[in-house]
Order: C-alpha cells, then structure tokens, then sequence
C-alpha cells in the first residue's frame, strides 16, 4: 500500500490559496477523501498579483519540515524524517502542483532522494521536474535514485544546474540527467555562487511556471532573506525537538543602522493540523 494517500477536501481548501495559479489542472478527481470535518477556513489570501505572470521567474513556494527547535535534521547529512503519513502526503500533494522540484547538492547527496510525485492519480505527464542546485558537479546522478526512477518511467529525468557555460567534459552520467549552465560571470568574488534570480530565470526559459523548493538549510534561509523571489511558504512543524548539533534553519542576521531587526516574516498566514503535525502556511513579507 502507498504510503502518500490523497488529502480531505477540507486540507485542500486549506492549501489551495497558497498554490501556483495553474491549481485544478491537474487535481485527480477521483481518490479525494470524503471530509466531515468541518474545517474552519482563514481568509483566503489574496494570489500573487496580476504581474507574475510577466515575471522572469516561476511562482515559488519554500516548504520543508521542521522540528519545534527549528531543526531540518538530526546532524549535516543524515537524512530525518519530521514529516507523519498526513503532513507526506501534504507534500505529495504540493509536488503534483508544481512544475519543479529543487534542492540543493547538499541534500541530494546524503538524502538520495526521489524527488517524484507519489500522490494518488499522478502521472508522468504530471510529476514534478526534479531540479538540484550543483554548481560544481558533485552529485553522480548515475545509480541515484532520482535518475533510476526517470529510467522506470515514475518520474522526470532530473536536471542539474551547474555554473559555466557548458564546454568542455561529456560525462558517463549524460544519459541519466540535463544539464543547465548558468554563466556567473568572471568579475565575481564568489564564482561557484549563482544568483537566485538567475537560478530561476534558468528555470523558466526552460518552460518552469512553478517550482517547490524543498531544501536545504542553506537554499532555505538564503531564500528567506530574498522575500520578492517567494510566493508561498508551507513549514510542517513535527511535535518533536531534534536537538543541539541539528541543522536548522536560519537567515543571516538583518541588522539596519545599528539596529537588529526580524530576519523574515510571514504575513497572511494559517495553520492547520494534518495528524500529529502543525501545517504553516503564509506569504513573505516583502519590506516597503
Ligand atoms: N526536513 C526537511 O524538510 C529537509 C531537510 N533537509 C536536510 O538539510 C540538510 C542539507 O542542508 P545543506 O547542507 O544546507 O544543503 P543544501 O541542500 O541547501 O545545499 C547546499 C549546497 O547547494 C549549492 N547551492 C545552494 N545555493 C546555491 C547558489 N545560490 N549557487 C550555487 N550553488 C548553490 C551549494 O553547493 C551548497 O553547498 C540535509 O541534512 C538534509 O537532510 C533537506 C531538505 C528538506
Ligand atoms: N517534507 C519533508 N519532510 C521530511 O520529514 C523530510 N525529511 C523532507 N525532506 C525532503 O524531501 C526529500 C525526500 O524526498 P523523497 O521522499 O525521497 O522523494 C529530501 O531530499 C528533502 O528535500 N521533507
């Protein structure tokens, strides 16, 4: 039996405002659970304004798991489960609504994650693009999992953004994956760094209107920090502390004048409980 089993209506309510526009396209219709709870809906937050769409980049939703002591795992590396069978399916169903999904190398590698869609109903048509943030080439994609699953027709061959422009070494992994170059420039003091809005103008010149971007750390709290390039944030928050010497996640200090300040806020938030765990749900903040 599948572990991933489809949402109530009331949980798609609830999640349903703080998705990409395209949501309903590819909503299968028929494994929906009955719900008789009566859920109590929070004000439907206003969509991402008309202007998006003309937008160089795909509507972007951060989401991940999070212990009640802000940590994302047990310690660098070591793959942890948070999430509990209501809060996976959630994310099972937030994958069949986006176009992509990206990590970074530092999750792929010790996680060797699937990064396919295991939502009742979905297809391949629908499952999302598996999308890792490599500047250097460091994941072997070949044998992972991610790339076995493409072979088996359960997912979409992955793509590995890398910085340069795509000369030089064909590698032994080429059927496995596609690889995007994105060019950082020579006057950089950083030149494995890509800038988050070239990531994602990489990503929509390839036909990407909505990526979900799972992890990790790093990727996480940078993002938070870059409140115009989110659209939505959906945090699991698990019951459970992971402890000193976790990875957690945590934007870089924000300090105006001499002053520190909030490194990120939510507005237009709502929770809601999905078995054991608390579901966030909210749009950055953008500072005016
Ligand atoms: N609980 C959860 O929801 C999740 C937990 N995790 C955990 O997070 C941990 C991994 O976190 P991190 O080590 O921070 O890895 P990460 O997945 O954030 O990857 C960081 C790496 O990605 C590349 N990268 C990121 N931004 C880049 C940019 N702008 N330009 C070029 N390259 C860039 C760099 O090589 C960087 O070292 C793992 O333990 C994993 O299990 C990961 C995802 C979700
Ligand atoms: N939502 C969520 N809850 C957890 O408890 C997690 N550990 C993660 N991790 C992320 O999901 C990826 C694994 O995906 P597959 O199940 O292998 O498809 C992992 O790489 C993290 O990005 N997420």
């Amino acid at each position: 039996m599948s572990e991933v089993s489809a949402l109530a209506e009331a949980d798609i309510s609830f999640l349903k405002p703080y998705l990409p526009p395209a949501i309903g396209l590819r909503e299968p219709q028929h494994d929906r659970k009955d719900d008789s709870q009566s859920a109590e809906q929070p004000p439907p937050p206003t969509h991402q304004d008309e202007s998006q769409s003309a937008q160089d980049r795909p509507f972007v939703t951060l989401t991940y798991a999070s212990s009640l002591d802000g940590m994302i795992s047990l310690s660098p590396g070591l793959r942890t489960t948070l999430s509990g069978p209501g809060t996976k399916s959630m994310t099972h169903y937030l994958r069949l609504h986006h176009d992509a999904i990206l990590i970074g190398v530092g999750t792929a590698i010790p996680d060797d994650p699937s990064l396919n869609c295991r939502y009742p109903g979905a297809s391949l048509e629908t499952q999302p693009r598996p999308v890792i943030v490599d500047p250097q080439k460091r994941f072997h994609v070949r044998g992972s999992k991610v790339a076995q699953l493409a072979a088996q027709g359960e997912g979409k061959v992955p793509w590995l953004l890398h910085v340069g422009n795509g000369g030089g070494d064909a590698g032994t992994d080429e059927a496995a994956c596609e690889r995007i170059y994105i060019d950082v420039g020579r006057d950089t003091s950083a030149p494995s760094v890509i800038a988050w809005p070239l990531i994602l103008k990489a990503l929509k010149q390839n036909g990407i209107d909505s990526v979900m971007i799972e992890g990790g750390a790093t990727i996480i709290s940078t993002l938070l920090c870059m409140p115009d390039l989110v659209d939505s944030v959906i945090v699991t928050v698990a019951p459970t502390w992971l402890g000193q010497g976790g990875v957690s996640i945590a934007p870089a200090a924000t300090v105006v004048g001499e002053e520190r300040i909030n490194s990120a806020t939510l507005e237009q938030t709502a929770w809601r409980q999905f078995g054991a765990d608390a579901v966030l749900c909210g749009r950055s903040q953008v500072a005016v």
